[in-house]
Formats: C-alpha cells, sequence, structure tokens
C-alpha cells in the first residue's frame, strides 16, 4: 500500500553559505560536501569545517571522496568532522575505509542495468546512481537520471538511497516509480554549477517529503 513516510533528503556539494544555510533552514538530513578536484563543487577541509559548523546538531555532514588513499581522507578529517563518508571505489575498499574510520561509509554503485542491481552491501548506505557517460570527467554530479522503472519492484534488504538527474519537478515522480527511502541531489538545485539556489532546495526537500511511496 502507497504511503508517506520520511524520506530522507541529502543535498550534495555545497560550496557556499546561502546554499548551506537552506538546507539547514529545510530541513535536510545530509548536506554532502565534494572533496574531488575535477568537480566545480570541490571545496577545501577548511571550507567544509567552515560551512559545517554553521550547522551543528542539525543536518548531518557528507565527505564525498573519489578512489580516495586513506591520507585524503584522514586529512579532510583534522579539520571537519564528518558523520559520514560517501565512497566511489570498490566494495572492498569501501569496507577497508570502514574500519581505518569507523565513521558511517556510503558506497556508489553505478548502475547501466537491472543487472548492475546490489544484491547486497558491505558498508552502511549503497548509493543507486546511474553509470556515467563514457566521455564524463567525474563519476557522479552530472545531472544524469537513471531509468527508475528498473528499480520498481526493488527491495533491497539493504538501506539505499536513489541519485542522479533529480529536480524539483520530477523527485516526488523518482520515488513513487522506485520507492526510494533517501534521495539525494546536486545539479537540480543549482543556479550554476557549484552554486545553490536556496528557493530550489526549500521546493525539492517539499516535494520529497510530500511524495506517496510505491
Ligand atoms: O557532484 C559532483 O560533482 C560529484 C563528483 C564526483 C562524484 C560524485 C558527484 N556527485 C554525486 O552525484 C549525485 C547526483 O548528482 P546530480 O544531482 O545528478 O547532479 C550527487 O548528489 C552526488 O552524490
Amino acid at each position: 500500500m502507497p504511503g508517506r513516510l520520511h524520506t530522507g533528503v541529502k543535498i550534495c556539494g555545497l560550496t557556499e553559505e546561502a546554499g548551506f544555510d537552506a538546507c539547514v533552514e529545510h530541513g535536510a538530513d545530509w548536506i554532502g560536501f565534494v572533496f574531488f578536484d575535477r568537480s566545480p563543487r570541490c571545496v577545501t577541509p577548511q571550507q567544509a569545517a567552515s560551512l559545517a559548523s554553521r550547522g551543528v546538531g542539525q543536518a548531518k555532514t557528507v565527505g564525498l571522496f573519489v578512489h580516495p588513499r586513506d591520507e585524503d581522507i584522514a586529512r579532510v578529517l583534522e579539520h571537519a568532522a564528518l558523520d559520514v563518508l560517501q565512497i566511489y571505489a570498490s566494495e572492498e575498499r569501501a569496507q577497508q575505509v570502514a574500519q581505518a574510520f569507523g565513521v558511517s561509509v556510503w558506497l556508489s554503485f553505478p548502475v547501466a542495468g537491472a543487472a548492475d542491481l546490489p544484491a547486497s552491501c558491505p558498508v552502511q548506505k549503497m548509493l543507486i546512481e546511474p553509470r556515467p557517460p563514457k566521455e564524463a570527467t567525474r563519476p557522479g554530479g552530472n545531472a544524469q537520471k537513471l531509468d527508475w522503472s528498473m528499480l520498481a519492484g526493488w527491495k533491497p534488504l539493504f538501506p539505499w538511497m536513489l541519485a542522479g538527474g533529480l529536480r524539483v519537478d520530477n523527485v516526488a515522480e523518482a520515488i513513487r516509480i522506485t520507492g526510494a527511502p533517501d534521495v539525494d541531489v546536486s545539479s537540480g538545485v543549482e543556479s550554476a554549477p557549484g552554486i545553490k539556489d536556496p528557493a530550489l532546495i526549500a521546493q525539492f526537500v517539499r516535494n520529497a517529503r510530500q511524495a506517496d511511496r510505491n
């Protein structure tokens, strides 16, 4: 039976105060910082720490890393006390990171077809997102969406989150079709790459929370 449960919302790729404050004000559950230098959303550990200090005890913070070495993560954690590490790497590497840092780890699973949907997850959460196009310069944050119909009826036993190409005008439909318990957005709430639009953040959170699950 359809139901309206609390949908977890992550807004990713914050670089400036107005966007960060809008995430906190409108009740985003997680706020993400990108530590990948080929992203227009890349921030330094110091910038992330300064922004995070504006929302202590409110939203949780997520640090996004692409094939990180332990020292890359450690350098960030020296400055910013992140709640979650979102990793683009193998399952084995994600497990190592979880053990090394004792912090909640989320692992990205790039999906091109139903056969790519994972049956299990070695860390706390699976991020289900589209496999990036061959010419992409980064593995996510490309405003590219999945064929949501392949997720209809998929009932994983592990916590998961839907990402990729979500926007104010399609997030409710994405949740209805896929049953996603949590959603993640970056480009869809931006006025320019790396610059978040507070009004779009407000509307995105509202639309996600008003959506019915399948
Ligand atoms: O946002 C980025 O620049 C990024 C860089 C490297 C890996 C992942 C990245 N973003 C992640 O992708 C999702 C979806 O992005 P979008 O909404 O389609 O733009 C984003 O929320 C991040 O988790």
